[in-house]
């Protein structure tokens, strides 16, 4: 009987222990995750800054690109964490849908704006710039005030609202650079790799491009309807069931 008091106070002991180490992490994720979104709303900020400084001083688009290439290039590769979170489950989110959203976005960024400098002061470049950066202080500053439990209407509001139009404008600058690319990846053959070669392989960086843009034909659809899901669930309270990825 004493050995079974023992027993169930160790176990209840055991148990103390893991659910303090549990609330622990829990701290320690809430932490990281604020000052994750902090990090990201502030480097927007100064990203929009930059690029309305740019404008007022210059008068025009050209070179803006390369004006803040750095910054963007370091908040949007940074944001290949947010894949990492959804993994590890300290946000609950699909890794599916912020997965093909992130490695969209950082291919943008890296292997085709980066990489082909003839496009980089092209019209849809800034169209594209501009949505992400209007959309990212929106999506991280509704993060950071939702986790410290104060978040004013006006922001969920723009969170669920601004996506029905800056989506669509968003994919239209991204598509259009791909599309301004092309002639230039034909002509300089950059990233292909041709025939004969002692690994017997070919992969023609130009055809790889179009089919990026064509599977943006299937995929965006679902990106756009999960987040009009998501819409009525925030805004109108509609219980949605997701299936799991
Ligand atoms: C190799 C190359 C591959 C290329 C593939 C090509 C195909 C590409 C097809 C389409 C490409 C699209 C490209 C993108 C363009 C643009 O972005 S244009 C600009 C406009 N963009 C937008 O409006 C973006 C909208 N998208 C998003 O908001 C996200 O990226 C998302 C992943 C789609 C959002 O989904 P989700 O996270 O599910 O929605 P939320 O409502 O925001 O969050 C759900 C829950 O998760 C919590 N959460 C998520 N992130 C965080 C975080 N950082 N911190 C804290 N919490 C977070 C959130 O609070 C929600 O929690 P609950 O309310 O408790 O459920």
């Amino acid at each position: 009987m004493a050995s079974s008091e023992e027993d169930g106070g160790s176990n209840s002991s055991v148990e103390e222990k893991e659910n303090s180490k549990k609330k622990r992490l829990g701290a320690l994720a809430t932490a990281w995750i604020i000052f994750y979104n902090i990090t990201m709303t502030a480097g927007w900020l100064v990203l929009a800054i930059a690029m309305v400084r740019f404008y007022m001083q210059k008068g025009t688009h050209k070179g803006l690109y390369r004006s803040i290439q750095k910054t963007l290039k370091f908040f949007q590769t940074f944001a290949v964490l947010e894949v990492v979170h959804c993994m590890v489950g300290i946000v609950r989110t699909s890794v599916l849908v912020t997965g093909v959203q992130v490695c969209s976005r950082t291919f943008m960024v890296w292997f085709i704006t980066h990489s082909i400098k003839q496009i980089q002061n092209e019209e849809s470049v800034v169209l594209y710039l501009v949505v992400w950066t209007v959309t990212e202080i929106t999506r991280y500053s509704f993060y950071t005030f939702n986790l410290l439990n104060h978040l004013p209407y006006f922001i969920k509001w723009a969170r669920y609202n601004l996506f029905i139009v800056l989506y669509p404008v968003g994919v239209a600058g991204e598509l259009l650079t791909i599309y301004a690319a092309l002639p230039f990846v034909k002509k300089t053959g950059m990233f292909s790799v041709r025939l004969p070669n002692k690994y017997n392989v070919s992969f023609d960086y130009y055809y790889f491009l179009i089919i990026i843009m064509l599977s943006y034909i299937p995929l965006f659809p679902q990106l756009y309807f999960h987040m009009l899901r998501q819409r009525r669930r925030v805004l109108y309270g509609e219980v949605i069931v997701e299936k799991d990825d």
